[in-house]
Order: C-alpha cells, then structure tokens, then sequence
C-alpha cells in the first residue's frame, strides 16, 4: 500500500527548473530513500512535499491509514504536519536548554494548541501524565529513557537526532520525512541512528529519508529512488540502484 504519490512535480526557481517532472511512490510501511548529488533537488522536493514551495505543475497525494487519497499539493506546511507527514525540522528546533522529556512534552503541547483553557480544565493534570507516559514509551523507542532529565545540549550528535525523531513521534507523525539523519554523525552512532529508524518502521511508522552517506544509509532501506538535474534517473532496490550504471556515472565518474 502506498502513503505518498508524487506525481510530475515541476519547481522552477526563475528560468531555472530544480524540479522537472518527478515521480516517487513512497511505500506504507517500508524506509524509502532518496540519494542524489548536491543540488540535484532533493531539499526541493521535500519543500514541495511539505508545502514550504508549491510547485508548477504535478501533484502529491497522501494516502490515509484507511486507504483514502488526499490531494495535499500546495498545503500550507501546518495543514500538511497535522495530516500526520512531518519532517523533523519542521517542528521547531530542538530546545537546547530543556531536558529531553521537557523537548517532548513541548512537541504535545503545541500540537494541542490551547494552553490557557486546557489549563483551566480539571483533567488538564490527567492529560499531563498520559502525555509524560507516551513520552517514556517513545523515548524508550529511541533509547533515550535513561537521559530524560539531561538538558538536550549535552547530547551527543546522534542522541540529538534521536531525539528529533522521537518529537516527531511525539507529534503523531505517520510518515516521517529525515532531511540528512546522519550529518555529521560519527559512524558508530549513525548505524545506531539508522538501526532505531528500522526498529520504528517496524512498529508501523513510514519513513522518507534523504541522506548522503549511502554507505550506510543503503544498509537500512528498502527501496531507494536516485535524483540528478531534478530528474530521477534510477528507482530499485539498495543493491539495483548501487549497481546502476547511471548511478555510478554521477558518483563515480562524473
Ligand atoms: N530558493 C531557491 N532559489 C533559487 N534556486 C534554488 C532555490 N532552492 C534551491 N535552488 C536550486 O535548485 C537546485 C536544487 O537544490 P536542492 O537544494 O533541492 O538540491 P539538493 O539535492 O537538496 O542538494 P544538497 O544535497 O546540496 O542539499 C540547486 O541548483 C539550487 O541552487
């Protein structure tokens, strides 16, 4: 079953087309992931598919867990997190000065919107704690548990990014998007990244990952779509699209 249709996208930044007709069928259910080389248009996509850019032509459908197809192409970026697609960025930064729980508990409260007249309700406690205990089964997901009281700044670089996929979780996300999940994460920690994503795909989270580091990356995914010049030029399984010759011609040869 399908979670997201991107169907003929066109984006033109003036003359200059970042987009030109793309074609990318996320799977429900499964990791996809798109590779491609600096400015081949991957960050684009992900605007247009969030409803940061609108594009010129060509749509995205968001397929709903009941099976029914919503036409979100050009939904403002708020309309389309509170669908349920959320890319981790897309929830504000994370707080550097709270603790990890506190990050989360923010993330819950935000998505509720009220505050002030849910503070005024009597299970307004109630909601505080089934919020706390949804927050623990999430950190304990992403093995975070053990640092719920550490303020987020002393985390490590993939604790961090633990910690960005566990707000979006908090958030009620049914498909993850992960702009580049492992920059600048040290290896040991980035297989670690990549292994807890698996983990919460296995759970029933979908996930669309854009990263660089396909030695690793390739790993952990089920299907891969590569990008070039806004086109996508090879769709396939890890090892079709790492033995495609067009593939290797822009990594390799290019
Ligand atoms: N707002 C913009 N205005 C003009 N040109 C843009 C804009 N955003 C992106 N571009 C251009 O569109 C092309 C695609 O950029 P994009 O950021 O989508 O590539 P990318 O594949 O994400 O690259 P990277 O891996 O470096 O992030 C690039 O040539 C870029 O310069």
């Amino acid at each position: 079953m399908t979670i997201l249709q991107i169907r003929g996208i066109v984006k033109q930044f003036g003359a200059f087309r970042a987009l030109d007709g793309v074609d990318i069928t996320v799977e429900r259910g499964k990791v996809t992931l798109i590779i491609g080389p600096n400015g081949s248009g991957k960050t684009t996509l992900v605007n247009v598919i969030t409803g940061v850019y609108r594009p010129e032509a060509g749509k995205v459908f968001y397929v709903k867990k009941d099976g029914k197809s919503v036409d979100i192409t050009g939904w403002p970026p708020h309309k389309v997190f509170e669908e349920g697609v959320v890319r981790t960025f897309q929830i504000p930064q994370v707080f550097q000065k709270l603790t990890v729980l506190e990050n989360l508990l923010a993330v819950a409260r935000g998505q509720r919107g009220e505050g002030v007249i849910s503070a005024l309700l009597k299970n307004w406690v109630r909601e505080e704690e089934e919020n706390a205990k949804r927050a623990f089964q999430i950190l304990k997901a992403v093995k975070l548990a053990d640092k719920w009281d550490t303020p987020a700044y002393l985390l490590s670089a993939g604790e961090m990014k633990l910690l960005e996929l566990a707000r979006a979780l908090m958030a009620g996300a049914d498909l993850i998007i992960l702009d580049e999940p492992i920059a600048g994460v040290p290896i040991d920690q980035a297989h670690e990244v990549f292994k807890i994503v698996r983990e919460i795909n296995q759970r029933g989270t979908s996930f669309l990952v854009i990263e660089h580091r396909i030695d690793i990356a390739f790993r952990y995914v089920d299907y891969v779509y590569a990008m070039a010049s806004g086109r996508v030029i090879a769709q396939g399984l890890p090892e079709e699209v790492a033995n495609n010759p067009r593939v290797k011609e822009v990594y390799i040869g290019g």
